[in-house]
Protein backbone atom coordinates (compact mmCIF):
# COMPACT_ATOMS: atom_id res chain seq x y z
CA UNK A 1 0.00 0.00 0.00
CA UNK A 2 1.08 3.50 -0.89
CA UNK A 3 1.86 6.63 1.69
CA UNK A 4 -1.36 8.42 2.29
CA UNK A 5 -0.87 11.70 1.38
CA UNK A 6 -2.70 12.97 4.82
CA UNK A 7 -3.45 10.86 7.64
CA UNK A 8 -5.08 12.17 10.26
CA UNK A 9 -4.83 9.89 13.93
CA UNK A 10 -7.36 10.42 16.53
CA UNK A 11 -6.94 14.55 16.39
CA UNK A 12 -8.00 16.64 19.18
CA UNK A 13 -8.64 20.65 19.24
CA UNK A 14 -9.78 23.08 22.42
CA UNK A 15 -9.45 26.55 22.86
CA UNK A 16 -8.36 27.76 26.11
CA UNK A 17 -10.67 31.39 27.06
CA UNK A 18 -11.74 33.66 29.67
CA UNK A 19 -14.17 31.16 30.42
CA UNK A 20 -12.14 27.97 30.37
CA UNK A 21 -10.96 25.56 27.87
CA UNK A 22 -13.89 24.11 24.96
CA UNK A 23 -12.85 21.27 23.20
CA UNK A 24 -13.81 21.94 19.46
CA UNK A 25 -12.38 18.55 17.78
CA UNK A 26 -12.81 15.23 19.50
CA UNK A 27 -10.29 12.78 17.84
CA UNK A 28 -10.32 13.01 14.17
CA UNK A 29 -9.44 10.38 11.95
CA UNK A 30 -8.96 10.14 8.09
CA UNK A 31 -7.08 10.02 5.65
CA UNK A 32 -6.68 10.99 1.54
CA UNK A 33 -4.74 8.77 -0.73
CA UNK A 34 -2.67 9.84 -3.61
CA UNK A 35 -4.72 11.47 -6.06
CA UNK A 36 -8.21 11.03 -4.00
CA UNK A 37 -10.43 13.53 -3.52
CA UNK A 38 -11.80 12.96 0.13
CA UNK A 39 -14.60 15.24 1.57
CA UNK A 40 -15.29 16.59 5.22
CA UNK A 41 -18.89 16.96 4.86
CA UNK A 42 -21.22 18.85 8.32
CA UNK A 43 -23.08 21.74 9.11
CA UNK A 44 -21.55 25.39 10.42
CA UNK A 45 -19.18 24.97 13.41
CA UNK A 46 -18.72 21.59 13.24
CA UNK A 47 -14.73 21.96 12.87
CA UNK A 48 -14.23 21.46 9.04
CA UNK A 49 -12.36 24.79 9.06
CA UNK A 50 -10.28 23.98 12.19
CA UNK A 51 -9.19 20.64 10.88
CA UNK A 52 -8.17 22.10 7.81
CA UNK A 53 -6.32 24.63 9.52
CA UNK A 54 -4.30 22.32 11.53
CA UNK A 55 -3.22 20.45 8.34
CA UNK A 56 -2.30 23.70 6.74
CA UNK A 57 0.36 24.06 10.09
CA UNK A 58 -1.93 27.78 10.96
CA UNK A 59 -3.39 26.70 14.37
CA UNK A 60 -0.08 25.32 15.49
CA UNK A 61 1.06 29.10 15.84
CA UNK A 62 -2.12 30.53 17.89
CA UNK A 63 -1.15 30.08 21.38
CA UNK A 64 -4.34 29.50 22.67
CA UNK A 65 -5.25 26.68 20.67
CA UNK A 66 -4.45 22.81 22.11
CA UNK A 67 -3.79 19.95 19.64
CA UNK A 68 -3.40 16.55 20.03
CA UNK A 69 -3.02 13.35 18.18
CA UNK A 70 -1.27 13.66 14.77
CA UNK A 71 -1.21 14.78 11.24
CA UNK A 72 0.96 12.98 9.12
CA UNK A 73 1.73 14.42 6.14
CA UNK A 74 3.31 12.18 2.74
CA UNK A 75 4.55 9.88 5.79
CA UNK A 76 6.19 12.70 7.91
CA UNK A 77 4.36 14.02 11.34
CA UNK A 78 4.21 18.06 11.05
CA UNK A 79 4.04 17.94 14.86
CA UNK A 80 7.99 17.67 14.16
CA UNK A 81 8.13 20.40 12.20
CA UNK A 82 9.46 24.21 12.92
CA UNK A 83 7.69 27.31 11.90
CA UNK A 84 9.81 27.82 8.73
CA UNK A 85 9.41 23.93 7.41
CA UNK A 86 5.61 24.65 8.02
CA UNK A 87 5.40 27.07 6.34
CA UNK A 88 7.87 26.03 3.48
CA UNK A 89 5.46 23.36 2.79
CA UNK A 90 2.14 26.08 2.85
CA UNK A 91 2.07 26.66 -1.29
CA UNK A 92 4.32 24.64 -2.20
CA UNK A 93 3.50 20.71 -0.89
CA UNK A 94 0.09 21.87 -0.05
CA UNK A 95 -1.72 24.43 -0.84
CA UNK A 96 -5.54 25.78 -0.66
CA UNK A 97 -8.56 27.61 -2.34
CA UNK A 98 -11.54 29.72 -0.17
CA UNK A 99 -14.76 30.14 -0.79
CA UNK A 100 -13.79 33.46 -1.62
CA UNK A 101 -10.51 34.33 -3.99
CA UNK A 102 -10.43 37.58 -2.89
CA UNK A 103 -9.43 36.36 1.20
CA UNK A 104 -6.37 34.70 -0.66
CA UNK A 105 -5.39 37.20 -3.78
CA UNK A 106 -4.02 40.47 -2.14
CA UNK A 107 -6.11 43.37 -3.56
CA UNK A 108 -2.54 45.72 -3.70
CA UNK A 109 -0.59 43.58 -5.92
CA UNK A 110 -0.72 42.95 -9.52
CA UNK A 111 -1.54 38.83 -10.31
CA UNK A 112 1.83 38.39 -11.95
CA UNK A 113 3.70 39.48 -8.62
CA UNK A 114 1.04 37.38 -7.11
CA UNK A 115 2.36 34.35 -9.31
CA UNK A 116 6.16 35.39 -9.15
CA UNK A 117 5.76 35.22 -5.20
CA UNK A 118 3.98 31.82 -5.42
CA UNK A 119 6.26 30.20 -7.68
CA UNK A 120 9.25 31.17 -5.86
CA UNK A 121 8.20 29.45 -2.53
CA UNK A 122 9.31 26.08 -5.00
CA UNK A 123 11.68 27.79 -7.28
CA UNK A 124 13.58 30.82 -4.94
CA UNK A 125 15.59 31.21 -8.16
CA UNK A 126 12.63 31.91 -10.69
CA UNK A 127 12.96 34.63 -12.97
CA UNK A 128 10.17 36.91 -13.44
CA UNK A 129 10.18 35.71 -17.28
CA UNK A 130 10.37 32.21 -16.36
CA UNK A 131 7.21 32.70 -13.64
CA UNK A 132 5.03 34.83 -15.87
CA UNK A 133 5.55 31.95 -18.56
CA UNK A 134 4.59 29.08 -16.16
CA UNK A 135 1.26 31.17 -14.83
CA UNK A 136 0.20 31.58 -18.09
CA UNK A 137 0.39 28.04 -19.40
CA UNK A 138 -1.37 27.59 -16.06
CA UNK A 139 -4.23 29.91 -16.58
CA UNK A 140 -4.53 28.51 -19.62
CA UNK A 141 -5.47 25.67 -18.06
CA UNK A 142 -8.33 26.91 -16.63
CA UNK A 143 -9.37 28.09 -19.61
CA UNK A 144 -8.05 31.87 -18.78
CA UNK A 145 -7.22 32.82 -22.64
CA UNK A 146 -6.02 36.36 -22.68
CA UNK A 147 -3.45 35.30 -19.80
CA UNK A 148 -1.61 38.64 -20.85
CA UNK A 149 -4.43 41.09 -19.61
CA UNK A 150 -5.64 38.84 -16.63
CA UNK A 151 -1.18 39.00 -15.55
CA UNK A 152 -0.99 42.75 -15.43
CA UNK A 153 -4.30 43.28 -13.40
CA UNK A 154 -5.29 43.83 -10.03
CA UNK A 155 -7.64 41.47 -8.42
CA UNK A 156 -10.30 44.47 -8.14
CA UNK A 157 -10.31 44.74 -12.15
CA UNK A 158 -11.23 41.09 -12.59
CA UNK A 159 -14.80 39.15 -12.07
CA UNK A 160 -15.71 36.65 -9.59
CA UNK A 161 -15.11 34.29 -11.76
CA UNK A 162 -11.62 34.87 -13.19
CA UNK A 163 -10.02 35.55 -9.67
CA UNK A 164 -11.58 32.21 -8.73
CA UNK A 165 -9.36 30.57 -11.86
CA UNK A 166 -6.66 33.00 -10.80
CA UNK A 167 -6.41 31.06 -7.47
CA UNK A 168 -7.09 27.59 -8.69
CA UNK A 169 -4.27 28.53 -11.29
CA UNK A 170 -2.31 29.61 -8.34
CA UNK A 171 -3.18 27.02 -6.26
CA UNK A 172 -2.16 24.75 -8.05
CA UNK A 173 0.93 26.26 -10.13
CA UNK A 174 3.28 24.26 -7.77
CA UNK A 175 1.83 20.94 -8.48
CA UNK A 176 1.36 20.29 -4.94
CA UNK A 177 0.37 17.01 -4.08
CA UNK A 178 -2.40 18.34 -1.18
CA UNK A 179 -4.95 21.03 -1.96
CA UNK A 180 -7.47 21.88 0.30
CA UNK A 181 -10.69 23.56 -1.15
CA UNK A 182 -13.18 25.13 1.60
CA UNK A 183 -16.03 25.04 -0.20
CA UNK A 184 -14.88 26.74 -3.06
CA UNK A 185 -17.45 29.20 -4.96
CA UNK A 186 -20.06 29.71 -2.28
CA UNK A 187 -19.42 33.34 -2.31
CA UNK A 188 -20.09 33.34 -5.78
CA UNK A 189 -23.22 32.65 -8.28
CA UNK A 190 -24.24 29.56 -8.49
CA UNK A 191 -23.46 29.16 -12.19
CA UNK A 192 -19.61 30.01 -11.11
CA UNK A 193 -19.32 27.62 -8.09
CA UNK A 194 -20.48 24.73 -10.50
CA UNK A 195 -18.33 25.92 -13.69
CA UNK A 196 -15.32 26.65 -10.88
CA UNK A 197 -15.69 22.87 -10.02
CA UNK A 198 -15.61 21.64 -12.85
CA UNK A 199 -12.20 23.20 -13.39
CA UNK A 200 -11.18 22.47 -10.12
CA UNK A 201 -11.91 18.58 -10.90
CA UNK A 202 -10.24 18.79 -14.35
CA UNK A 203 -6.95 20.04 -13.37
CA UNK A 204 -6.71 17.75 -10.03
CA UNK A 205 -7.35 15.08 -12.02
CA UNK A 206 -4.77 15.53 -14.78
CA UNK A 207 -1.90 16.74 -12.36
CA UNK A 208 -2.89 13.74 -9.72
CA UNK A 209 -3.76 16.09 -6.95
CA UNK A 210 -4.71 14.57 -3.44
CA UNK A 211 -7.63 17.17 -2.65
CA UNK A 212 -9.35 17.49 1.20
CA UNK A 213 -12.75 19.11 0.39
CA UNK A 214 -14.48 20.98 2.85
CA UNK A 215 -18.31 21.59 2.48
CA UNK A 216 -21.56 21.70 3.84
CA UNK A 217 -22.90 21.02 0.42
CA UNK A 218 -24.28 17.58 -0.11
CA UNK A 219 -24.97 17.86 -3.05
CA UNK A 220 -21.47 19.32 -4.69
CA UNK A 221 -19.93 16.91 -2.51
CA UNK A 222 -21.47 13.88 -4.26
CA UNK A 223 -20.71 15.54 -7.91
CA UNK A 224 -17.40 15.95 -6.41
CA UNK A 225 -15.82 13.33 -3.86
CA UNK A 226 -14.44 9.68 -4.17
CA UNK A 227 -14.78 9.26 -0.40
CA UNK A 228 -16.67 10.98 2.22
CA UNK A 229 -16.19 11.39 6.11
CA UNK A 230 -19.53 13.09 7.89
CA UNK A 231 -18.48 15.50 11.32
CA UNK A 232 -20.78 16.59 13.47
CA UNK A 233 -19.76 18.46 16.90
CA UNK A 234 -16.06 17.78 16.36
CA UNK A 235 -16.45 14.34 15.46
CA UNK A 236 -16.40 11.96 12.78
CA UNK A 237 -19.74 10.10 12.70
CA UNK A 238 -19.81 8.63 9.05
CA UNK A 239 -17.53 7.69 6.25
CA UNK A 240 -17.09 5.48 3.13
CA UNK A 241 -17.11 5.89 -0.31
CA UNK A 242 -19.48 8.51 -1.32
CA UNK A 243 -21.77 6.16 -3.24
CA UNK A 244 -22.46 3.65 -0.94
CA UNK A 245 -22.92 6.64 1.91
CA UNK A 246 -25.81 8.51 -0.23
CA UNK A 247 -26.95 5.30 -1.33
CA UNK A 248 -27.38 3.73 2.46
CA UNK A 249 -26.80 6.41 5.13
CA UNK A 250 -26.36 4.92 7.79
CA UNK A 251 -25.96 7.61 10.77
CA UNK A 252 -28.96 9.01 11.79
CA UNK A 253 -26.77 12.61 11.71
CA UNK A 254 -25.76 12.00 8.06
CA UNK A 255 -29.48 11.03 7.49
CA UNK A 256 -30.45 13.94 8.61
CA UNK A 257 -28.47 16.07 6.99
CA UNK A 258 -29.52 14.06 3.47
CA UNK A 259 -33.02 15.11 4.30
CA UNK A 260 -32.23 18.83 4.51
CA UNK A 261 -30.74 19.25 1.27
CA UNK A 262 -33.15 21.14 -0.21
CA UNK A 263 -33.18 23.63 2.43
CA UNK A 264 -29.48 23.76 2.11
CA UNK A 265 -29.40 24.50 -1.01
CA UNK A 266 -32.09 26.95 -0.76
CA UNK A 267 -29.33 29.15 1.66
CA UNK A 268 -31.42 28.31 4.87
CA UNK A 269 -29.67 26.12 8.30
CA UNK A 270 -30.69 22.80 8.34
CA UNK A 271 -33.62 22.19 10.54
CA UNK A 272 -32.56 19.31 13.03
CA UNK A 273 -32.90 18.50 16.44
CA UNK A 274 -29.51 19.11 17.98
CA UNK A 275 -30.05 17.20 20.55
CA UNK A 276 -31.53 13.95 18.91
CA UNK A 277 -29.70 11.73 21.11
CA UNK A 278 -29.50 9.60 18.84
CA UNK A 279 -26.38 12.19 16.67
CA UNK A 280 -24.34 10.69 19.52
CA UNK A 281 -24.63 7.13 18.08
CA UNK A 282 -20.85 5.68 17.18
CA UNK A 283 -19.52 5.98 13.77
CA UNK A 284 -20.50 4.11 10.77
CA UNK A 285 -17.88 3.21 8.60
CA UNK A 286 -18.72 1.86 5.11
CA UNK A 287 -16.33 0.04 3.05
CA UNK A 288 -16.23 -0.20 -1.11
CA UNK A 289 -18.78 -1.78 -1.31
CA UNK A 290 -21.16 -0.13 0.81
CA UNK A 291 -21.47 -3.17 3.26
CA UNK A 292 -21.03 -2.12 7.36
N1 LIG B 1 -9.62 30.79 17.05
C1 LIG B 1 -10.65 30.21 17.66
N2 LIG B 1 -10.86 30.41 18.99
C2 LIG B 1 -11.90 29.81 19.62
N3 LIG B 1 -12.82 29.00 19.02
C3 LIG B 1 -12.66 28.79 17.70
C4 LIG B 1 -11.59 29.37 16.95
N4 LIG B 1 -11.69 28.96 15.66
C5 LIG B 1 -12.79 28.16 15.60
N5 LIG B 1 -13.37 28.04 16.83
C6 LIG B 1 -14.56 27.24 17.16
O1 LIG B 1 -14.35 25.92 16.68
C7 LIG B 1 -15.58 25.35 16.24
C8 LIG B 1 -15.38 24.78 14.84
O2 LIG B 1 -15.19 25.87 13.93
P1 LIG B 1 -14.93 25.68 12.39
O3 LIG B 1 -14.64 27.02 11.83
O4 LIG B 1 -13.95 24.60 12.15
O5 LIG B 1 -16.36 25.18 11.87
P2 LIG B 1 -16.79 24.82 10.38
O6 LIG B 1 -17.33 23.44 10.44
O7 LIG B 1 -15.67 25.05 9.46
O8 LIG B 1 -17.94 25.85 10.10
P3 LIG B 1 -18.18 26.83 8.85
O9 LIG B 1 -18.77 25.95 7.79
O10 LIG B 1 -19.13 27.84 9.40
O11 LIG B 1 -16.85 27.43 8.48
C9 LIG B 1 -16.62 26.44 16.31
O12 LIG B 1 -17.38 26.23 17.49
C10 LIG B 1 -15.81 27.71 16.42
O13 LIG B 1 -16.50 28.70 17.15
Amino acid sequence: MSTPTLDIRNLTLGFKGYTGFTEVLHGISLSVEPGERVALVGESGSGKSVTARIVLGLLQELRTARIGGSVLFEGRELDGLNKRERHALRGKAMSMIFQDPTSSLNPVFRISDQFHDVLRRADPRITRDAALERAAAILAEVSVRDAERVLNAFPFQLSGGLNQRVMIAMALANEPALLIADEPGTALDVTVQAQTLQLMRKLVEEHHTAVLFISHNLGVVREFADRVYVIYKGRIVEQGPTRAVFEGPRHPYTRALMAAVPRLTGGGIPDIDEDSPDFGAPLETHDAEGRA
